[in-house]
Parts: C-alpha cells; structure tokens; sequence
C-alpha cells in the first residue's frame, strides 16, 4: 500500500513567488492498483509524483509506503521501490550509449559495480537482450546500437524497461506518451498497462486525455489548485464517458474546463 497522509508542498515558501503546489493530499493506493491522474494547467500533478519518488520533500505529512514511513528517504534510497517515466524521453535514457549499455545501467541501480560489471558476463548482455525482446518492438537485435538514434516511442520503450527493469513496486508515469506520436502513444501505453499488470506494479500515471484517464488502469482522480477534487473507483468510472468527466469537474471546481486538448485527446 502507498500512503500519502496530508501532504502540504509550497513552493518558494515567504518569497514573492510562493506556490502552493499541494494542499492537504490523502491519498491511499492498495498494491497492484492503477491510477490515472488528470487535471488543469498546474494543478500539482507532477509534483504529487515527484513527492512520490522523493525528489520533493512535503512540508507536512508523510508517505508510507507498505506501513513504512519514507517521507525522509532520498530519491537514490526510493529508487530501489519507484521507478519514473518523464514526458520527455530524452530524460529518461543517455543518448550516447547503446540500447545494453543504458540498460545496464538501471540493472546497476543501488550496486557498487559500474557499467562494465552490470555488462561483465555474456549471461548478463543475454538477460538484458531478453528482457528488450519481452518489449516485441525487435530492439533485441540493435542492442549495441545508441540511443540518440531510436525514435521517440523505441526510446520511451526503453526508459519504461529502464524504470521497471529490477524488482521494484511502484511506477510513476508522468505524460510518458505526450510526446510521441498517435500511434507510437498507443503502443508505449499498451506496453506500460501490460508491464504494470504482469508485475502488478502500483501506478500512477498522468495524462491529459480524458479517454486515456477514463479507459486505462482502476482508478481516475481529478486534480486543481493543488488538492484532489474527484476521485473514482473502476465501478463508478465505467459509467462515465468523456462529457460525464469534463461536467462533473466543471462542478467540483465552479468553472468549466477551458482546456480542449484534455477533452479531446
Ligand atoms: N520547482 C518549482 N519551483 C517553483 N514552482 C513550481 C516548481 N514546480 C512546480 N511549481 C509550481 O507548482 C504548481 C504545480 O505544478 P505542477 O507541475 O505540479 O502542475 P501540473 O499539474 O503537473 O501541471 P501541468 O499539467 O501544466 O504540467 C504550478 O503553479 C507550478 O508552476
């Protein structure tokens, strides 16, 4: 179980340019849960994740992870529980290095031996090739080949093997198709349900498609002005269509959503 308890995160605290990012979030997800995450222009999303893998410390409250307190934990010592997708896949992978050697790398994660040990053996380059053929997107065989030169959905395949690659419980997608093309998207979203399902990973996901929100994972929760403002469980949300979504979050923040791309994404 992941467990956020009254999270509060200003940023800027007593400066001009204070933000109040997250106000009182209480949030609990049961392990092997799914839950998509949409909202307005600076509604917290992002920073809701980034409380989760650590890189934002709340100023309030704490996150429990499996009844565990990890609120002090670094991101490095969280890095062996979460793993994270960015929107952009440059982030998450090295361009200069090869489809192994970036691979080799997250197989490395919290281990004293560097790239060359994760590499060492031909056991290990062979684990790594199987793992990308698990993908079914014929990488297995470019393997030595650089990052920098693979599309934008073959590299966001590989930061999401990259994130998921050891044993881990939690996955954090943040816009992780937003980038990539219609049907590039797909894929790498068919890829992230399939690889949370089989590992029963707990996932958060961000998107700002109401259609993606509503037919991917167990759960949707709507977010605004820093606070959770809906939150619906897989019965109530297969109710629900795309003009159901939008109507119900026009009402629970007392204006409608003025953002097209969400509605018709
Ligand atoms: N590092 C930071 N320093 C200062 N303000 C920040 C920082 N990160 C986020 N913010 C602010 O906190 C608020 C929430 O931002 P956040 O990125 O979490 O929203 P979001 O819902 O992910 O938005 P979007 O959908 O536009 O990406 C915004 O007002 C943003 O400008």
């Amino acid at each position: 179980m992941l467990s956020l308890n009254n999270i509060h995160v200003t940023f800027n605290a007593g400066t001009p340019t204070e933000v109040r990012a997250l106000s009182d979030i209480n949030l609990k997800i049961a392990d092997g849960e799914f839950v998509t995450v949409i909202g307005s222009n600076g509604a917290g999303k992002s920073t809701l994740l980034s409380v989760v893998v650590g890189t934002v410390k709340p100023e309030r409250g704490s996150v429990h992870l499996d009844g565990e307190d990890v609120t002090a934990w670094s991101p490095h010592r969280r890095a062996m529980h979460v793993g994270r997708v960015f929107q952009e896949p440059r982030l998450g992978t090295c361009s200069s290095l090869s489809i192994e050697e970036n691979l080799a790398l997250a197989a490395a994660r919290g281990k004293s031996r560097g790239l060359k040990g994760a590499l060492g053996t031909r056991q290990n380059r062979k684990w790594l090739a199987d793992q990308v053929a698990k993908l079914e997107i014929g990488l297995e065989d470019r393997m030595t080949q650089p990052v920098g030169t693979l599309s934008g959905g073959q590299r966001q395949a590989i930061s999401l093997l990259m994130a998921t690659l050891l044993p881990m419980k939690i996955l954090v997608l943040d816009e992780h198709t937003a980038a990539l093309d219609p049907g590039a998207a797909a894929k790498v979203l068919a890829l992230s349900t399939e690889i949370a399902e089989t590992r029963k990973l707990t996932t958060l996901m961000v998107t700002h498609s109401m259609r993606d929100a509503l037919a991917v994972g167990h759960r949707t929760i709507m977010m605004d002005s820093g606070r959770i403002v809906l939150d619906f469980t897989e019965e109530e949300r297969a109710k629900l269509t795309v003009q159901d979504l939008s109507s119900l979050f026009g009402r629970a923040i007392g204006k409608q959503l003025d953002d097209d791309k969400m509605m018709l994404a």
